[in-house]
């Protein structure tokens, strides 16, 4: 809070006041108007008191009258008693304060020396009025006595009248001096009273000034308590503009950092803003480029638009066109098909696998010899792999239609044999052979079935021989079997028949022989206990067996979802039986119905065709020896004896249908045989077109089976089962 001004003596009053009293500094001290009054108050006293009045000449100092020297000297040179000395009459003591200041009269004159009888016998001693007259009858000493008294008495009484005459002019230079004093008293007390009204003016208006600085004090005091609480609404203000201030100046910061990275932005967008401009200038350009272009192309659009019209009835007519050649080129395909036999086989090699290394190690390694060149039984694999497999070799290198297996033996003469056997099929895949290789050979078998045909793919081969591989495949895409491939093929075409006028409806099922007894692999109930019978319809040609699943196919990954169901469940019934997939055969059966609905526009023919595709993996072929059971596992030995007579009923009906084909006539085939050959008696008619892969393993090891396949195959290749016929019908 700032201090209020001290106050100034600056009143001519005060000035005064000091002029009159005491010396008072002309400033006053920084005192307050309390002590202030105090002084004043003191002053006033001051001026009460009866003022010292100034001195007038310099002050005589006061001394008693000398006696006469004259008389004193008489007195003194005579000896004789003298009277007591007369004192000069005293004149009052003037002292400062009776006196006054006066100086005395400067014609006053010291005391003048007591003047002699002589001189002073013409006064009252000449005249004797006063004078002692001696005595008669006096001695002449008392009259010199008397005369010299007389004598002494004319001078003391000149002395006196002399000291009256002095008194006196004393006495008038005194009372002169009075008058003086008294005019001067006067006129100082004019001068008091003129002081005092002066005063009074004075001390009026000094009470006036005390009021109006009371006044003024009030005054002060109020304004010192506005000021005081302006200041503090002021602080408040000022917290609260310092508080402002802050925000501000956070806010500033942060104005200033957006406005930085505004600047920054804008920089950019200045520099964007310019490419964008140069962009839109080329922009513009091409845009104009673009409408002279565009309305050129207005005028062919509307010239075109003409022609499109005249091409959609085109169109449409080709589309008929289209739809006619459709059904040749299907007629065509089936004739190519049917030229190229009903039974047709191909026979693939499978690789040597690392799990034939293992087998072969642990074999050399039970036998305690080592393989070539390597040692504590590590297997060289390019070594063990030209150890491990047969000869076989392909020298067909154009058309891929034969397999030459050579084999070399010692004679009981202990010459060395060295036979060849040759084999052609209709086509023979290398180890090498990729699943989409094997699947491009077989794709039109599987169009085939949407055209209505009935078409069966078996895979035969001894156990190991990639059988399962073949017909289903891994989980990877390019290790997909058949069976997947074949659905998604039969899925694309019926797609690609739709825009054809065909209308298809896909199901599906999967079936188990074991032990010549069916089950069902997309089923719920257990295995083994359901029975199934299955059922032909010889009016439609068609195949049905009870109480199996039957799978509306939607989707290829559905397809291969089922699949995989199958396989767990065949996985589980494996843990009851071992290797129950090699000692089984599995039956895949995909069902399709079409109708020609035609295209938009296009009536269709109402033509219907129904069609089967039956994908089988068949259990291993090897020849087993059924001695080695010896009662011991029968179970073992009735899946054997059932294996056998389901194999050999399949060569069976395939004779017989190849002796039916040259001889003609009503050739009994032997379907009952077995539950395999029965369930696919539809598909092995001479109306269906029938695929053999024979799968061979490609170990040395297992020539013998091999050879034994590579007849079998062999004698299949070599029927011919007459001319398949499509199943279709007109509604
Ligand atoms: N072409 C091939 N390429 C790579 N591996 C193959 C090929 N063929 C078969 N295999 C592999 O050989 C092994 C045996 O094949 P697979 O199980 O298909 O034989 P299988 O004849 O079906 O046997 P089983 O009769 O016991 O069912 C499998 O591990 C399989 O992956």
């Amino acid at each position: 809070m700032s201090r209020l001004p001290r106050l100034r003596s600056s009143s001519p009053d005060r000035a005064h006041t000091a002029d009159a009293g005491p010396s008072l500094p002309t400033r006053m001290p920084q005192t307050s108007l309390k002590r202030k009054a105090i002084i004043e108050e003191d002053d006033e006293e001051a001026l009460d008191q009866p003022r010292k009045l100034p001195a007038f000449g310099p002050v005589r100092p006061s001394r008693p009258l000398q006696p006469s020297r004259t008389a004193t000297n008489l007195n003194s040179s005579r000896g004789a008693p003298m009277p007591k000395p007369l004192t000069k009459p005293r004149a009052p003591i003037l002292t400062r304060s009776t006196r006054g200041t006066s100086a005395p009269p400067t014609s006053s004159k010291p005391p003048s020396k007591p003047t002699t009888v002589t001189r002073t016998t013409t006064g009252r001693t000449a005249s004797g009025s006063g004078s002692v007259r001696p005595a008669a009858g006096m001695r002449p000493t008392d009259d010199k006595r008397f005369n010299e008294l007389q004598t002494q008495l004319t001078s003391i009484e000149t002395a006196r009248a002399a000291d009256a005459a002095r008194l006196a002019a004393d006495m008038e230079a005194e009372r002169n001096k009075v008058a003086e004093l008294q005019a001067n008293h006067r006129a100082l007390s004019n001068e008091l009273a003129n002081a005092k009204s002066q005063e009074l003016n004075q001390r009026r208006e000094l009470v006036h000034a005390s009021d109006e600085i009371e006044n003024l004090k009030k005054k002060h005091g109020r304004e010192v308590m506005d000021l005081e609480m302006d200041i503090k609404k002021r602080d408040r203000e000022l917290r609260e503009v310092n508080e402002d201030l802050r925000i501000c100046r956070s806010d500033l910061e942060r104005e200033r950092e957006t406005v930085s990275s505004l600047k920054n932005t804008i920089s950019h967008q200045s520099t964007a803003h310019l490419t964008l401009t140069t962009q839109n200038h080329a922009l513009e350009a091409q845009s104009m480029a673009l409408q002279s272009q565009i309305d050129a192309y207005a005028r062919t659009v509307s010239e075109m638009t003409l022609t499109l019209e005249t091409t959609q009835k085109q169109i449409e007519d080709l589309k008929k066109e289209a739809m006619e050649n459709e059904f040749v080129r299907r007629k065509l395909h089936n004739m190519v098909q049917e030229l190229k036999g009903n039974i047709r086989v191909f026979c693939r090699v499978r690789p040597v696998l690392p799990s034939d290394l293992v087998t072969y190690s642990n074999t050399l390694s039970s036998s305690g010899t080592s393989s070539n060149g390597s040692e504590g039984g590590s297997v060289d694999f390019e070594k063990a792999k030209e150890e491990l497999q047969a000869n076989m070799i392909y020298p067909d290198k154009l058309d891929h239609k034969e397999i030459v297996l050579a084999s070399s033996s010692s004679s009981a003469t202990g010459q060395e044999r060295k036979e060849v056997y040759n084999f052609g099929f209709d086509r023979v895949f290398e180890p090498e052979s990729t699943q989409a290789e094997v699947f491009e050979e077989i794709s039109q078998l599987a169009q085939s079935c949407t055209d209505g045909y009935n078409v069966c793919i078996f895979a035969y081969g001894q156990t190991g021989s990639g059988k399962s591989f073949t017909m289903e495949g891994g989980s990877s895409e390019s290790s997909q079997g058949m069976i997947p491939r074949a659905v998604e093929q039969v899925f694309r075409v019926a797609g690609e028949m739709k825009t054809r006028g065909w209308e298809y409806t896909l199901e599906g099922q999967f079936l188990e022989i074991y032990n010549e007894t069916i089950n069902d692999l997309l089923g719920k109930g257990e295995f083994d206990k359901k029975k199934h019978e299955i059922k032909h319809d010889p009016k439609t040609g068609s195949t049905r067996v009870t109480d199996v699943e039957v799978v509306q196919l939607t989707s290829p990954s559905q397809v291969r979802n089922l699949l995989a169901l199958a396989q767990s469940r065949r996985s589980v019934a494996a843990t009851m039986m071992n290797e129950r997939s090699s000692r089984s055969h599995s039956v895949f059966t995909l069902r399709i119905s079409g109708v020609n609905v035609g295209l938009d526009g296009c009536p269709g023919t109402g033509e219907r065709c129904e069609g089967s595709l039956n994908l089988v993996d068949l259990a291993g072929s090897e020849r087993l020896n059924v001695s080695f059971a010896n009662g011991a596992d029968k179970e073992r030995v009735r899946e054997t004896q059932n294996i056998n007579r389901s194999l050999s009923a399949l060569g069976d009906v395939i004779a017989a249908l190849g002796e039916k084909g040259d001889k003609g006539g009503d050739k009994h085939i032997p379907y009952r045989n077995s539950k395999l050959t029965y369930l696919l008696q539809n598909s092995l008619s001479g109306n269906s077109k029938t695929l053999m892969v024979l799968n061979l393993s490609p170990l040395a090891a297992h020539m013998q089976e091999s050879l034994t396949s590579l007849r079998f195959a062999t004698k299949v290749n070599n029927t011919t089962i007459g001319t398949a016929k499509k199943q279709t019908r007109t509604s």
